[in-house]
C-alpha cells in the first residue's frame, strides 16, 4: 500500500554542512541526508566550509556552494527513498549573521528556474556579490566601534538590539561591505540572511527575515519590534536599507507561500507544500525539544553556543538576547564562542599517533582529558593549569588569536613556562575546562537554584542538553556535568548531530498542523516522547567537584583579564610608536 501520510522537512545550512531531515506528524525521524562542504562540494577551494583572507581578518563562504548543496541533499534524500509528494511543510535554519546580496535580476532568476538544470547553473548570476561574510569574520572592529557609540555606548546598543556590536553581526558587516564594495552595493536589490536566503530558494521569491534571526544584526530594536532607524542610517547612509531587508513578520509559524515549481517538477514535491519561516541555527536548535525553565542547551558545532529560553529580557554587553523564534513574550539567551569545534580538533591533531588499544583520535583526546585531575592540578591545592585556546580571534572575551597558558594559585595568574605543562597532552583537559568554565562564568546571571532547595544547591541549569557534532564526545559530557552542573543531569537528543534541522522540522509541523491559537510548546509538547527522544549521558551536579571548579571560574576570569590587559598595553604601545597605523 502506498504511504501517503504527511512528512515535514527541516534544513540546517550551517558552517560545514547542509543537513536535511524528514519527520512524520508524530515527530519520528524518517529520512536524513547531509552534504559536507569540504568533502562533497566541487569547485570552491574552501576549508572547513569557508574561505579566508587573513590579511584583513575576513572569513566568507561562496553562495553558489550552498546552491550546489541544496540540490545534492534533495537528491540524497530521494536516493534514500523519500516521496517528496508527501511533504506538507518545509522550514529551515541558517548559520546566523551571514548576509547574501541579490542582484537586480536575482528575484526574476529565482522565479524562472528550469527543472532540467541545477540551481547552481541557473542562479550564479543572481547575486551582486558572490560571497557571504561568515560569522567567523572579524574584519569589522572599526564599524563595531561606530555601532557601539551610535546610541551612546555598548550598554545602550545591547538594550535596544539585544547585543553590543560584534564583528559578525550583519549591521557592521553591511557598513563595511558598502565602503569596501560600493559598486556591488549599488547593484544590490535585496539582502537576505543565510536563513532567509535558503527560504527564498524554496519559495521562489525573496523571503522575509525571521523574527528571531533579525536579532543577530545590531539593527532591530527588540522591544519596539521594528528596525532602529538611527542604526539603519549608520549601516547604509541615505540608501533605503529597509526596502533591501524587507518586512519582518512576527509569526514564526506563518506561511511564506508554496514551494516553487522547480522543486515540484524536478523532485516531485506537492505544489501545495507550505514554506514556513526559516530562522537562525541557534533559534532553531532551541526548538528541538520542549525546553523547560532553567534547561540549558550547549550546542557543540563549529561554534560553541549556550542557549536558554527565558521570559526575562536582561540584555548586557557580555551576552546576546534574541526574540524567541515561535513564542511572543519569550526570549532566547545566548553565549557564542568562535573557537569551539575547530579549536578542539587542533588539540586532538597535535597528539602523538594513536597507540594500539585506543580506537580513534577522539578516544585518545578523551583519554588525556579525563586521566588527569581537575584543572591539571596534581593535588587539589596545587596550582591550576588554565589556558585560552583561540586559533581565531574570540568573541567573549574579545581577544586576538593565540594560545595563552597560565598557572593559577588563587592570586594573580602567571604565564606558564613551557616546562610547567606536559604538552600536548595537558591541553586536552585544559581546553574543555576553559570552554566550559567560560559558560559557567557567563551564565551566572541567568541560572537559579532549584526550588524547593533543602540542600542549598547553588544556582545552575536544571538539565544540560548537549547537541551538535561534539555531543557524541563522552569526555565533554562528563566535564559538562562536573563544571556546569545540571540538577537532573546531562542529556543528549537521540538524533545527535541534527538538533538544529530537527527544530526546523518541528516548526514546519507546527506551522501546518497547529489549531487556531495553539502554541509551538503545546503542539510539540503533546507529541513529544521523552523516553524515546532523549538519553541521559552523564551525571550533572556533584557537590564536591562543582565546588572545586569555583577556583577554575575565578582563575579563568583572572586569566582573561590578564590577557585583555596585555593586549590593551600592546595596542597602546603600537599607537605611541605608530606601529600598525595606516
Ligand atoms: N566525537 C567527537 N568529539 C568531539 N567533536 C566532534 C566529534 N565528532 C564530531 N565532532 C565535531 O563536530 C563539529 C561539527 O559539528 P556540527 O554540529 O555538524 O557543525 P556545524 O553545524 O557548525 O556545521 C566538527 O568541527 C567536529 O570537530
Ligand atoms: O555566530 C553564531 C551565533 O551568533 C554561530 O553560532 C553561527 O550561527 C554558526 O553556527 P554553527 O555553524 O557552529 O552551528
Amino acid at each position: 500500500m502506498i504511504d501517503e501520510s504527511p512528512l515535514y522537512l527541516g534544513f540546517d545550512l550551517s558552517t560545514q554542512q547542509l543537513k536535511g531531515i524528514a519527520i512524520t506528524s508524530d515527530l519520528k525521524v524518517a529520512y536524513e541526508a547531509v552534504f559536507d562542504f569540504d568533502a562533497d562540494a566541487t569547485g570552491f577551494g574552501i576549508k572547513n566550509g569557508v574561505l579566508t583572507n587573513e590579511a584583513e581578518d575576513e572569513v566568507y563562504a561562496p553562495v553558489t556552494m550552498w546552491l550546489q548543496a541544496i540540490d545534492a541533499v534533495l537528491q540524497r534524500l530521494q536516493d534514500k527513498g523519500i516521496d517528496f509528494g508527501r511533504v506538507r511543510g518545509i522550514s529551515g535554519a541558517g548559520q546566523q549573521h551571514g548576509s547574501v546580496y541579490w542582484s537586480e535580476d536575482g528575484e526574476h532568476a529565482l522565479q524562472n528556474l528550469h527543472e532540467g538544470k541545477s540551481l547552481e547553473a541557473q542562479l550564479h548570476h543572481a547575486f551582486s556579490y558572490p560571497y557571504s561574510p561568515n560569522w567567523q569574520d572579524s574584519s569589522t572592529q572599526k564599524q563595531c566601534d561606530s555601532f557601539d557609540r551610535h546610541l551612546g555606548d555598548e550598554v545602550q546598543l545591547a538594550l535596544h538590539t539585544g547585543s553590543k556590536a560584534h564583528h559578525r553581526f550583519t549591521g557592521p558587516q553591511i557598513l563595511r561591505f558598502r565602503s569596501k564594495h560600493p559598486d556591488a552595493y549599488s547593484k544590490t536589490s535585496r539582502i537576505s540572511l543565510v536563513s532567509s536566503f535558503l527560504a527564498s530558494v524554496f519559495v521562489g521569491k525573496i523571503a522575509p527575515i525571521d523574527i528571531a534571526d533579525v536579532c543577530g544584526m545590531n539593527l532591530f530594536d527588540i522591544k519596539a519590534g521594528s528596525y532602529n532607524q538611527k542604526l539603519m542610517a549608520l549601516a547604509a547612509g541615505p540608501s533605503d536599507l529597509e526596502s533591501k531587508l524587507g518586512h519582518v513578520p512576527e509569526d514564526g509559524g506563518g506561511s511564506f507561500g508554496e514551494v516553487q515549481k522547480y522543486f515540484v517538477r524536478r523532485y516531485g514535491f506537492n505544489p501545495s507544500c507550505t514554506i514556513a519561516p526559516f530562522t537562525g541555527d541557534n533559534p532553531s536548535t532551541i526548538l528541538a525539544l520542549p525546553l523547560r525553565p532553567l534547561d540549558a542547551i550547549v550546542s557543540l558545532g563549529t561554534s560553541t553556543t549556550f542557549l536558554m529560553s527565558t521570559p526575562h529580557y536582561k540584555p548586557d554587553p557580555a551576552v546576546h538576547f534574541m526574540n524567541h523564534p515561535t513564542t511572543s513574550g519569550l526570549y532566547m539567551f545566548m553565549l557564542c564562542y568562535k573557537n569551539g569545534g575547530l579549536a578542539r580538533e587542533q588539540i586532538r591533531d597535535a597528539l602523538p599517533p594513536t597507540p594500539p588499544g585506543i580506537s580513534d583520535r577522539w578516544s585518545l583526546f578523551n583519554y588525556h582529558a579525563t586521566h588527569t585531575r581537575p584543572l591539571g592540578a596534581s593535588i587539589e591545592s596545587s596550582p591550576a593549569k588554565i589556558a585560552l585556546y583561540f586559533p581565531r580571534p574570540e568573541i567573549v572575551p574579545n581577544v586576538q588569536a593565540g594560545i595563552y597558558r597560565f598557572t593559577y594559585t588563587g592570586q594573580q595568574p602567571t604565564v606558564s613556562s613551557p616546562s610547567a605543562w606536559k604538552l600536548p597532552e595537558d591541553d586536552c583537559r585544559a581546553i574543555l575546562e576553559s570552554q566550559l568554565l567560560s559558560l559557567r562564568l557567563r551564565s551566572r546571571g541567568i541560572v537559579a537554584p532549584p526550588s524547593p532547595n533543602p540542600q542549598n544547591v547553588p544556582a545552575q541549569p536544571r538539565r544540560v542538553y548537549l547537541v551538535g557534532g561534539g555531543s557524541r564526545n563522552t569526555a565533554i559530557a562528563k566535564l559538562a556535568g562536573e563544571i556546569l552542573g545540571g540538577v537532573e543531569g546531562v542529556y543528549r537528543l537521540d538524533v545527535g548531530g541534527n538538533a538544529c534541522a530537527l527544530g526546523s522540522a518541528y516548526k514546519a509541523v507546527w506551522a501546518v498542523e497547529r489549531k487556531p491559537g495553539e502554541t509551538f510548546e503545546d503542539l510539540i509538547g503533546s507529541r513529544w516522547r521523552e523516553d524515546e527522544f532523549v538519553e541521559k549521558i552523564a551525571d550533572g551536579y556533584q557537590e564536591e567537584i562543582y565546588r572545586m571548579y569555583e577556583k577554575g571560574v575565578d582563575g579563568l576570569e583572572a586569566v582573561e583579564k590578564s590577557v585583555l590587559e596585555e593586549q590593551a598595553r600592546d595596542v597602546g604601545k603600537a599607537s605611541t610608536t605608530g606601529a600598525g597605523q595606516v
